[in-house]
C-alpha cells in the first residue's frame, strides 16, 4: 500500500476515541422545530435553485440533532421505480452535514458509511434523522437515520459518520473561483454566511 493511498482504518475509524466529548449545541442555534432552510441555493441537497437536487427540507431537533424530509422522485431511480443508494446516501450526508450548523462549526464530510436494509420505492417520503454523539479535536462523528412509511416507520436506511472541522478558506481555496464570488457578492448577510455554514 502507498502511502498516497493508505488504508482507511489509519485516520478513518467511525468510532469515537474514549476521551471523546459531548457535543455542545450553539446558545444562538435555532430552536426545536425550527426549519433550518437551504444553507446554499445550488446545494443538490437542499437548495431550491438547484433542479436535479433532493430539495430536502430540514428542521433543528432537540440537542444537536435534526429531523428531514426528502421526498424520492422519478430522478432519483436506480433500479425501475427504486431509489437510487447513491441519492440515498446523500440524503444521508446532507441531512449529517446540517447538523453541524446547530454547534455553529462548519465541518465537511470526511468518512460516511451506510447501511441499506430496505429498497425506498419513488414517491415515498424518507423522514430522516441525525445527531452528532462526539466530537474529538476537529473530527465531529455522528450518526443518521432514514425511515419510511411515517417519521416512527421502520428503518431503510442508515449512516455513521465522521465530519472533519475546517475553516472557511477550505471552501474559498479549493471552490470553483466562479460560484465562490456569486455566493461572497450575495447582498444577503445571512445567505452569504451561510452558503459556508459560518455564524453571521
Ligand atoms: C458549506 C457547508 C457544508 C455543509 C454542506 C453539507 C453537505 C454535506 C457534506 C458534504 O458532502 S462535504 C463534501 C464532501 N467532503 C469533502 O469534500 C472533504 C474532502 N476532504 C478534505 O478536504 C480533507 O481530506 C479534510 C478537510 C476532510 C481533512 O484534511 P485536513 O488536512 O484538514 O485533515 P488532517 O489530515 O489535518 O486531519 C485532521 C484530523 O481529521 C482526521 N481525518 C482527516 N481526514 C479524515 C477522514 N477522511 N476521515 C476521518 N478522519 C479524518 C485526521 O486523522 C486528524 O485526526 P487527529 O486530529 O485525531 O489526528
Amino acid at each position: 500500500m502507498s502511502a498516497a493511498n493508505p488504508p482507511s482504518s489509519a485516520k478513518t475509524s467511525l468510532v469515537p476515541p474514549p476521551d471523546a466529548v459531548a457535543p455542545v449545541r450553539h446558545p444562538d442555534a435555532p430552536a426545536p422545530g425550527t426549519p433550518l432552510g437551504a444553507h446554499y441555493d445550488l446545494c443538490f441537497g437542499c437548495g431550491g435553485g438547484q433542479p436535479h437536487g433532493l430539495h430536502l427540507v430540514a428542521r433543528a431537533g432537540e440537542g444537536v440533532s435534526v429531523t428531514a424530509e426528502f421526498t424520492v422522485k422519478p430522478a432519483h431511480q436506480g433500479a425501475p421505480g427504486l431509489a437510487h443508494g447513491g441519492v440515498l446516501t446523500s440524503a444521508l450526508d446532507e441531512t449529517l452535514g446540517s447538523v453541524n450548523w446547530l454547534m455553529h462549526v462548519i465541518a465537511v464530510t470526511g468518512r460516511l458509511e451506510t447501511d441499506f436494509l430496505r429498497p425506498v420505492p419513488v414517491d415515498t417520503v424518507l423522514h430522516l434523522d441525525a445527531r452528532v454523539t462526539a466530537v474529538h479535536g476537529r473530527k465531529i462523528y455522528s450518526t443518521a437515520t432514514g425511515r419510511i412509511g411515517g417519521p416512527d416507520g421502520p428503518v431503510a436506511v442508515r449512516a455513521d459518520a465522521v465530519f472533519i472541522e475546517v475553516k472557511v478558506e477550505h471552501f474559498i481555496e479549493n471552490g470553483r473561483q466562479e460560484e465562490i464570488r456569486a455566493a461572497m457578492d450575495d447582498p444577503d448577510q445571512v445567505r452569504r454566511a451561510r452558503a459556508f455554514e459560518v455564524n453571521p
